[in-house]
């Protein structure tokens, strides 16, 4: 990463989720002068799924070739399909299913991680979900080129379903399985550190003061361990978008 992470402070959620939906659309355009396609990592969470809902109220979501862009996740909950806790059903309701009805972006381009089969572990389950990121990696390398990858930030300061104290951490690799997540459901599919710090940018979002704490000790550099949220970056930009709550403000 190239200098510290950029915090940029919002008022309130709702401002937040419309400025990381303006930021993101207009980061899609940026980018789609200059390279094409664009691989964009989703979170889920409130403010992640927020902030999804903003992306479809605005007007310049006329303005992305949509059909270049493809979309994934940084972590899934292992539940069966059609389960309320997948953030692909609250993803595709919030914006998903608008792009591809209305805005031409074809249905494969969303790469979801497999659902809940009682005859597939939650680690098979996993390195399914690494295989269909492998086959979009560029030549030599093991991912996508992500060019925006989100995350939401939990109030004990977990990212994606890596926990604190949580052997997950440190598992290598591009995904893992968590067994026993902290936080229900149990079973989980995330990218790795790892796997999240070769994005080049990495946006970690907060509101509400029940997340100050955490947002307090990942600035604050503490190890991660305890605040995994700390420890991830993209490898051109981190940015930090939180409203003042989330601040202690
Ligand atoms: O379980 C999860 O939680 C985090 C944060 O959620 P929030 O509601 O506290 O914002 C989310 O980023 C992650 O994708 C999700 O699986």
């Amino acid at each position: 990463m190239t200098g510290s992470p950029l915090v940029v402070v919002h008022p309130d959620a709702t401002t937040l989720a419309d400025g990381v939906a303006a930021r993101l659309l207009t980061r899609l355009l940026d980018i789609q002068s200059v390279r094409s396609p664009i691989h964009v990592v989703v979170t889920g969470g409130t403010l992640g799924i927020a902030s999804l809902a903003a992306v479809a109220r605005n007007p310049l979501v006329s303005a992305i070739d949509w059909s270049a862009v493809h979309f994934w996740w940084g972590d899934e909950r292992y539940v069966p399909a059609g389960d309320p806790d997948r953030n692909e059903g609250q993803a595709r309701a919030a914006l998903l299913d608008f792009l591809v009805s209305s805005h031409g972006l074809p249905p494969r381009n969303v790469h979801v991680a497999p659902c809940f089969r009682d005859t597939v572990g939650v680690e098979e389950a996993a390195l399914a979900y690494g295989s269909d990121l492998n086959e979009f990696a560029p030549v030599g390398g093991s991912l996508p080129s992500f060019d925006v990858l989100m995350l939401g930030v939990g109030p004990d300061a977990h990212v994606a379903s890596l926990f604190p104290g949580h052997p997950g951490l440190s598992r290598t690799g591009i995904t893992t399985g968590i067994e026993d997540s902290p936080k229900p459901p149990p079973l989980r599919i995330t990218l790795t550190l790892d796997a999240i710090n070769t994005a080049r940018e990495v946006w970690l979002i907060a509101s509400g003061a029940s997340k100050a704490d955490a947002v307090a000790r990942a600035l604050g550099s503490a190890p991660v361990d305890e605040a995994p949220a700390g420890h991830v970056h993209g490898t051109e930009r981190t940015l930090w978008l939180v409203d003042a709550a989330s601040l202690g403000e």
